[in-house]
């Protein structure tokens, strides 16, 4: 069986009086962007955690880069990279000294990190600014500094902990473009969290949905809308409002003569306008978004 590059079968984890996460069980393939979404308290951070060997599973088998990640923590920690809030730079050094402390740390050699650091800080657009102290930079110009020092040891599986939170639009925009080439180009697994589906939208291969510890969803992107494109919504506009009184179906909006419907069967809406002899304007089918989607799961 080929390696996955994460796999997580029955995972458990309690504190004293909350289950945080329920007997979840998912894979990640390698070179797979991965997007992990839930609610507030749904057990996200609690997963990532234990994925990064940050904490350990109350029960569980739990495999990242093909190693367990209680037995060999160590050699999981040397396969992968973590971008998380609230992740700690030093002020008093410099953007690269920042980085090199932390590349010293798994024993890279000087000129390795000089070579990957130059390419890193160009990519990001940041060079100018690699020997100014961290303490005057933006919000936006530390999160490029912690992806910088989560990448240059060249780890096959990054976490990204909510990268583009409180982040200017430029930046969020070429942090969004970076993360498609780390994935696309590169071939770098991504596990993302974020709370903001846009993103999700645009980056994100397949989708999991955790709800109160339980991981409700897991599938690609494209089948999670398809799935829920069965209940379409219709916009209908209608020569007269008085007409959509004849419809057996109430509207989810109303806007002037433009009326919104949640419709179970299509044909069978549209075969309703046509005996009825219900006089249009104009209709049209509205793809749910990934809010609409994620809204519907999680408030069940
Ligand atoms: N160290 C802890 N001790 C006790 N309870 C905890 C601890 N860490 C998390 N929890 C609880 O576990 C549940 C899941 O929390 P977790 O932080 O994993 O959620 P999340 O999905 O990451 O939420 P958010 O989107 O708000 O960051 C919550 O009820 C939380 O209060």
């Amino acid at each position: 069986m080929e390696e996955k590059a994460i796999e997580v079968k029955n995972l458990t984890k309690k504190f004293k009086k909350v289950t945080a996460v329920k007997n979840a069980s998912f894979d990640v393939e390698y070179g797979e962007l991965f997007a992990f979404l839930g609610p507030n308290g749904a057990g996200k951070s609690t997963t990532i955690r234990i994925l990064t060997t940050l904490a350990v599973p109350t029960s569980g088998d739990v495999h990242v880069a093909g190693y367990n990640v209680i037995k060999d923590g160590e050699k999981v920690r040397k396969k992968i990279g973590l971008v998380a809030d609230k992740m700690i730079l030093y002020d008093r050094l410099t953007a690269y000294e920042n980085v090199e402390f932390f590349a010293k740390l798994y024993g890279m050699e000087p000129t390795e990190i000089k070579k990957r650091s130059d390419e890193l800080f160009e990519i990001l657009e940041i060079s100018e600014w690699r020997n100014e102290y961290v303490s005057k930079f933006s919000t936006g110009m530390k999160q490029k500094i912690n992806i910088i020092r989560a990448l240059i040891p060249q780890p096959d599986i990054l976490f990204l902990d909510e990268p583009t939170l409180g982040l200017d639009p430029h930046t969020t925009v070429s942090l969004r473009n970076f993360i498609k080439h780390l994935n696309k180009d590169m071939g770098k697994t991504i596990v993302l969290t974020t709370h903001d589906l846009h993103e999700v939208e645009m980056l994100a291969d397949t989708i999991a949905i955790i709800n109160k510890g339980e991981i409700v969803t897991k599938d690609s992107k494209n089948n999670v809308k398809e799935y829920f494109h069965e209940n379409p919504r219709v916009e209908v506009e209608f020569e007269n409002t008085q007409e959509a009184k004849l419809l057996t179906i109430e509207p989810l909006e109303i806007q002037g003569t433009r009326l919104t419907y949640q419709v179970n069967n299509l044909n069978e809406f549209l075969k309703e306008i046509d005996n009825k002899n219900i006089k249009l304007k104009h209709i049209k089918t509205i793809e749910p978004s990934l809010e609409d989607i994620f809204v519907k799961i999680t408030s069940n």
